[in-house]
């Protein structure tokens, strides 16, 4: 059985029904996605000198945690150059083949969204360089000593990669792009602009100041800000309160989310860095093991909230449980001599 409280502040896990929920608040433009001001004057740019020209806009990568408006972003790019997208994965992407098939019968101009493309088999990243590069593939026919390479022309598409893990990509993938986008978590203020935004569309009154708590525990991330929403949604409906403050707290403390926003997932890694480890130093590996998580999850996903936070530092010698996470669970600090 899923576990609920857990669940709601983890922006990797994404269930069936939150899709259709998540494809309702998505924004359509670019006019109309909150933060990320640099990336969408970035993007804004890129499409209005390609459309300029008439060309398909150049190659993008989106790289940055879970929940931050990737998959939003690619749809925008296709919504603004009025042009289909089609939408895969790189884990989906298992074969060379897998890859032709889709590339051959792309539309010109269309968008092709590889989402995880860091996953993406090896044999496919190979053939997805000349494919951005030249527009073309070279298809294997027959084998060993008698194989030849016949080229395919494809039409000319715009390739918007996302990644957790940019340092993952190969470079001569990661230098096809032309503009890498760094998402950033969103400071309150701008989460406070997508849950208004969201509550508005989902049709319900809320208080400014029960808007704030709400952005304050969402880890800087807009899906974990509307799910937050939609739960105390439901408070406010079962229990018949107005949207203020104190309806709100209620709601997030029988989640179990807490003041910064933190998971279960969060909390054990902070509390193994500082109970077993002494707060550190310690090394990615081992913390990942002491927690039985994989290190990638804990490097991409968990990691980046918690050094935004100020609770852990990434130091040479490993991560160190800064001060502010001791004073989190209310333990005192040993001296460091
Ligand atoms: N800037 C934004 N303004 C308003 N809503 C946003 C913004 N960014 C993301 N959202 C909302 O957050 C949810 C998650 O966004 P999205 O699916 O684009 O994230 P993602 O980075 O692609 O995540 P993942 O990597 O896990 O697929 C969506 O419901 C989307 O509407």
């Amino acid at each position: 059985m899923s576990d609920l409280p857990e669940d709601l502040t983890n922006p990797e896990l994404v269930a069936e029904t939150e899709l259709a929920f998540e494809g309702a608040l998505r924004p359509h433009t670019l006019a109309e996605f909150v933060g990320q001001k640099k990336v969408r004057g970035q993007l804004e740019l890129l499409l209005t000198a390609a459309s300029m020209q008439g060309r398909t806009p150049d190659h993008i990568l989106l790289a940055g945690p879970p929940g931050l408006g990737k998959t939003t972003l690619s749809m925008i790019v296709a919504e603004e150059t009025g042009k289909p997208l089609r939408m895969t994965s790189g884990p989906a992407i298992q074969h060379a083949g897998d890859l032709a098939a889709m590339l051959s019968s792309l539309m010109p101009g269309e968008v092709l969204f590889v989402d995880e493309i860091h996953r993406m088999a090896r044999s496919a990243e190979e053939m997805l360089y000349l494919a951005m590069e030249d527009f073309r593939i070279d298809i294997m026919v027959g084998k060993g000593a008698g194989a030849t390479s016949i080229p395919l022309e494809l039409a000319p598409f715009t390739l918007v990669g996302a990644t957790t893990r940019a340092g993952l990509l190969p470079n001569p993938l990661r230098d096809r792009f032309g503009f890498t986008a760094h998402l950033e978590f969103y400071d309150p203020a701008e989460l406070e602009l997508v849950i208004s935004r969201a509550a508005r569309l989902m049709g319900f009154e809320i208080s400014a100041d029960a808007i704030q708590v709400i952005a304050s525990r969402s880890r800087g991330t807009p899906r974990i800000a509307n799910r937050l929403l939609r739960r105390v949604r439901d408070y406010f409906l079962v229990h018949q309160s107005v949207g203020d403050r104190s309806a709100v707290d209620a709601a997030l403390e029988l989640y179990d989310v807490d003041t910064l926003g933190l998971d279960r997932l969060d909390r054990a890694v902070l509390r193994g860095l500082i109970e077993r480890f002494k707060g550190g130093p310690v090394g990615l590996s081992t913390l990942a093991v002491s927690v039985g998580e994989d290190s990638e999850t804990i490097e991409a996903v968990v990691e980046p909230f918690l050094v935004r936070a100020g609770l852990v530092s990434r130091t040479p010698r490993g991560r160190v449980a800064t001060e502010a996470a001791w004073n989190h669970f209310n333990l005192s600090q040993p001296n460091v001599l």
